[in-house]
């Protein structure tokens, strides 16, 4: 049977940097690999009135980095076309219908739709509506929305926004992207913890100490200051990566591994997080702003953010879950932009054993642990290594008895990883096929927003001391203290 998918794509926010950096990259593999053949076209929409052939003088653009035949390149730019309007605008629905149409009947398309919004979240609700009273949906092929993340701006407007989608899509017409969810070590987290018994045995609070999830940026706020600094890095990549992360790490085994089942599961392990009373956000949660250091602005003197502004660039937490499995066990979490480099990276810190059978000097009364032993590790590392750690002690080489650390590693080689599909490569051609299995689903986002709305409430509530992290650290001293308070200490330091 065919590989090749029949669609046509109609991206809203086509001259934005999503588009360019990632969507018609990812798009264009997808091409190479025959998944895209000669039934399919792309519809790029925005306000800039751009012709066809300025259009494919981008997506050409965009493409530059892969080194691709030039005449292949231009037969599928010759895919795209570009149509200015305002989303806001209802006259824009009536021509993208026709052009819709008239593409359908050119290419042979079936009747298969997939929207991508590929714009700020507040627009989202406005699309669905005018896709909906201007019948741009089909009756007979597929239509699937994509929505990008971060899915509305708290618990209150995602509900109004999914209400505005579900008007229109129903859930499993809704594609709710994380592109996190598209990494390969993220998916590989699932296949670590169950399909191998050694760690399924292990995974809960008798053996684990506490877990890590770092997501580290080296870059600042870049062309995206507009968009950031109404987010802040807790709604940029807490609410969203960070706890999708937790929950596959958390979950329980499904009971097969489908859509529904892994969500049912990952919305148990959701609904377990230990919600912050206002009190608390304080001593289990710290944020940051960048400085200036150097030719580096601070993010205060990036262009257009205000000089006054309070949005978090980084944020540390300690996530408590309430359930049998991780009762006990404290989730650091810690993500932000100028830091020491650009890094993905989950560290599962295991309790060490309580006796040190090789040092009696080291067995002291009322210590939880043998403290000369390191304890054992688990690193899955996502980005921009890919591949998985584990520390454990050994004999140290030569005459006489001591331990030491040492380090089993497994890491894609290079190549592998080059030629493996990159995260929104691997999401659309999901998309293509129909499988959700990778994005986030409607209950998971809610309660994502429940748990970090407290905090951000708090914040806004409270005037921070910014800025308060130096470009190149891994953010501020507080965010080292939240570990030490409780006797850890950050696998990965500066
Ligand atoms: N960039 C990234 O790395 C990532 C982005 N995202 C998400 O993707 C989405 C887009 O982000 P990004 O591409 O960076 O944003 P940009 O600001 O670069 O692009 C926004 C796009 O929306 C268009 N647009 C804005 N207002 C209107 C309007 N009224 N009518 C029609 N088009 C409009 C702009 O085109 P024009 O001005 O010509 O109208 C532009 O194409 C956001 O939700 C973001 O959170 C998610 C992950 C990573
Ligand atoms: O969703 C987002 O992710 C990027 C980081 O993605 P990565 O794949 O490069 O790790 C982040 O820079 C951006 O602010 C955020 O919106």
């Amino acid at each position: 049977m065919s590989k090749e998918k029949i669609a046509l794509f109609t991206i809203f926010g086509g001259t934005g940097d999503l588009a360019q950096r990632k969507l018609y990259p990812s798009l264009f593999k997808l091409y190479q690999k025959g998944y895209l053949k000669e039934h399919f076209a792309v519809i790029g929409t925005a306000r800039r009135p751009w012709t066809n052939e300025h259009y494919h003088g981008v997506i050409t653009d965009s493409l530059a980095s892969l080194n691709a035949d030039p005449a292949t390149v231009a037969k599928f730019a010759g895919h795209f076309y570009y149509q200015s309007h305002d989303v806001t605008d209802a006259q824009h629905y009536v021509t993208l219908k026709q052009l819709s149409e008239k593409l359908d009947a050119q290419y042979g398309l079936q009747g298969n739709r997939i929207f991508y919004l590929a714009m700020a979240p507040n627009f989202f609700g406005t699309i669905a509506q005018h896709l909906r009273s201007e019948n741009i949906l089909t009756p007979n092929g597929f239509n699937r929305v994509i929505i990008e993340k971060p899915f509305g701006h708290d618990f209150e407007s995602a509900k109004e926004l999914n209400d505005q989608l579900t008007a229109t899509f129903n859930e499993n017409q809704i594609y709710r992207i994380d592109h996190y969810l598209g990494k390969e070590m993220i998916q590989n987290i699932s296949a670590i913890r169950f399909g191998n018994n050694i760690w399924e045995s292990l995974w809960n609070n008798r053996y684990i100490s506490n877990v890590q999830v770092t997501l580290s940026e080296k870059l600042g706020v870049e062309e995206r200051a507009v968009y950031y600094d109404n987010s802040g890095a807790l709604r940029d990549m807490v609410q969203n990566h960070i706890l999708q992360i937790l929950s596959l790490l958390t979950m329980d085994q499904p009971v097969e591994f489908t859509e529904k089942d892994i969500d049912v599961e990952k919305v148990k392990a959701l609904r377990s997080l230990r919600p912050l009373k206002p009190e608390e956000v304080a001593t289990n949660f710290v944020r940051g702003q960048y400085a200036a250091d150097g030719d580096v602005k601070a993010y205060r003197n990036e262009d257009k953010i205000s000089p006054d502004s309070n949005t978090d660039t980084f944020v540390a937490g300690k996530v408590m879950i309430d359930n049998f499995r991780w009762s006990g066990v404290p989730f650091y979490v810690r993500t932000g932009k100028r830091l020491a480099d650009k890094f993905t990276r989950i560290d599962v810190v295991f309790k060490r054993p309580i006796v040190n059978i090789f040092n009696h000097d080291d067995v002291r009364e009322n210590d939880d642990a043998a403290t000369s032993l390191a304890p054992n590790v688990l690193t899955i590392n996502v980005e921009p290594t890919e591949g998985v750690e584990l520390r454990m002690n050994a004999k140290a080489l030569g005459q006489g008895f001591a331990t030491t650390p040492v380090k089993l590693n497994f890491a894609h080689d290079a190549a592998a990883t080059a030629n493996s599909p990159e995260a929104y490569e691997r999401l659309l051609h999901d998309a293509l096929n129909g499988d959700a299995t990778n994005f986030t689903h409607w209950k998971e986002v809610a309660y994502s927003w429940k748990f970090v709305d407290v905090i951000q409430k708090y914040w806004d509530e409270h005037t921070p001391d910014f800025p308060n992290y130096r470009p190149g650290s891994m953010g501020p001293d507080a965010s080292d203290e939240l570990l030490r308070q409780d006797g850890h200490e950050w696998i990965y330091k500066e």
